[in-house]
């Protein structure tokens, strides 16, 4: 088992490892105290595990309820996140109660807006079941909701109390969902791990790998969590080098958006990260060595590289980006594999950019 210590202002504790889902309430007991619990979780994920969860929740002294909502990112909005907060409301929570947020990123993401929004604030424990909620959105305290004119555009910096990646769950993961957690692999060794790139062009992170070895499947996840704990860390609420996690996403955010959500949000900032990369190199801000291993890495995982959205619609859909200041965006460049920085570009050149990205990648597979 793995323990990672995320020393931000309310500092955590993050486990990893096999058979953990059963000492949910051990460790929650320990990290949060509290009387009851309620378990927010997906129609995917429910049946298969919040049966556990409950019983060790409830060996631990918590009264428990369980909100399930149907899975799927499109859900990911205001209806069910204020039935997340009726539900805790008819149940009496009260502040000193825990939100169990059992799932992937989706549930995590709305059931931590859902803890720090409940009587302003309550704790919360991440229970991540998916790749992408392991190596990424269990960490680091940003939960959101998406609003219909884009992604994640009404949320929280909000901690959890802890965080519990029970690597078995991996296994009922589809082929696609495992792959889609991909991308933020992909994307962390990208912006601050060459050795990490090397060795997943080396042995890409499969669920097969998963069968074979999960042990280092276990060590691949800390070894994400640990990237991001180090950018978390130092930069808690995105000020600065935080942005860094955001390689991919401004044009990733928009294609998913304008996608209705047809894409995994990994495979969207496995798009955003080709595109960006292609145009990076196209104006000499990196070697064609970037985008190229980039492409074949993602590849290699089973990502999609192209999307067939036209420069007109990304753009449109980027300026909801969280990085845009009036008529400014925040972009992530890449300059090498391991080594990418934060630049201030003018939406007109942001524009051009989406669309050298476009051509470079034409010839690639259209989605
Ligand atoms: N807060 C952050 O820092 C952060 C970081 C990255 C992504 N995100 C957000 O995370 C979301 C994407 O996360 P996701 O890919 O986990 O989406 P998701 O929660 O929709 O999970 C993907 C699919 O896998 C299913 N699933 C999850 N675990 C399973 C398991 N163990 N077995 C079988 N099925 C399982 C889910 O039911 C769902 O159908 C997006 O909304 C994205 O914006 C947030
Ligand atoms: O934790 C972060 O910071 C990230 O940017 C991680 C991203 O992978 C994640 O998708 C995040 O939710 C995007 O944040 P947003 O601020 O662009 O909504
Ligand atoms: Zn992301």
């Amino acid at each position: 088992m793995y323990i990672l210590d995320i020393d931000t202002k309310q500092p955590y504790r993050v486990y990893i490892g096999t058979m953990l889902l059963e000492q949910t309430g051990t460790l929650t007991r320990e990290a949060c105290g509290g009387d009851r619990a309620v378990i927010v979780t997906d129609t995917n994920v429910g049946p298969l595990y919040a049966l556990p969860v409950r019983k060790s929740l409830e060996e631990a002294g918590y009264a428990v309820d369980v909100f399930t909502f149907e899975a799927g990112e499109e859900h990911k909005r205001a209806d069910t996140y204020v039935s997340i907060l009726e539900f805790m409301a008819r149940h009496e929570m009260t502040r000193s109660d825990v939100v169990i947020a059992l799932g992937g990123g989706v549930t995590g993401d709305m059931a931590g807006f859902a803890a720090a929004t409940y009587m302003r604030g309550c704790s919360f424990v991440q229970v991540p079941t998916s790749l992408l909620a392991m190596v990424d959105s269990s960490v680091g305290g940003k939960c959101a909701i998406d609003l219909a004119a884009g992604k994640n555009l009404a949320g929280a910096f909000w901690q959890p109390k802890l965080v519990i990646a029970d690597i078995g769950c991996l296994a009922t993961l589809e082929r696609e969902q495992f792959a889609d957690g991909c991308g933020e692999v992909i994307k962390h060794a990208a912006i601050a791990d060459a050795d990490l790139f090397e060795e997943l062009e080396r042995t890409p992170l499969t669920l097969d790998l998963l069968m074979e070895d999960v042990s280092r499947v276990a060590l691949l996840v800390a070894r994400n969590i640990d990237i991001k704990r180090a950018v978390v860390v130092a930069d808690e609420r995105e000020s600065s080098v935080r942005k860094l996690l955001n390689f991919g996403h401004s044009i990733g955010h928009a294609v998913e958006a304008s996608e209705s959500y047809r894409l995994g949000h990994g495979t969207c900032v496995a798009i955003g990260m080709n595109l960006i990369a292609s145009a990076s190199a196209h104006r000499g801000y990196c070697d064609a060595e970037v985008p190229s291993r980039i492409r074949s890495l993602t590849a290699a995982h089973g990502l999609q590289n192209t999307c067939s959205r036209n420069v007109e619609e990304i753009y449109a859909a980027a300026l909801h980006d969280k990085k845009r200041r009036g008529d400014s965006i925040d972009l992530v460049i890449p300059h090498a594999i391991g080594a990418c920085s934060i630049e201030p570009t003018d939406l007109e050149e942001f524009r051009s950019i989406i669309s050298e990205g476009l051509e470079m990648q034409e010839g690639d597979i259209a989605c």
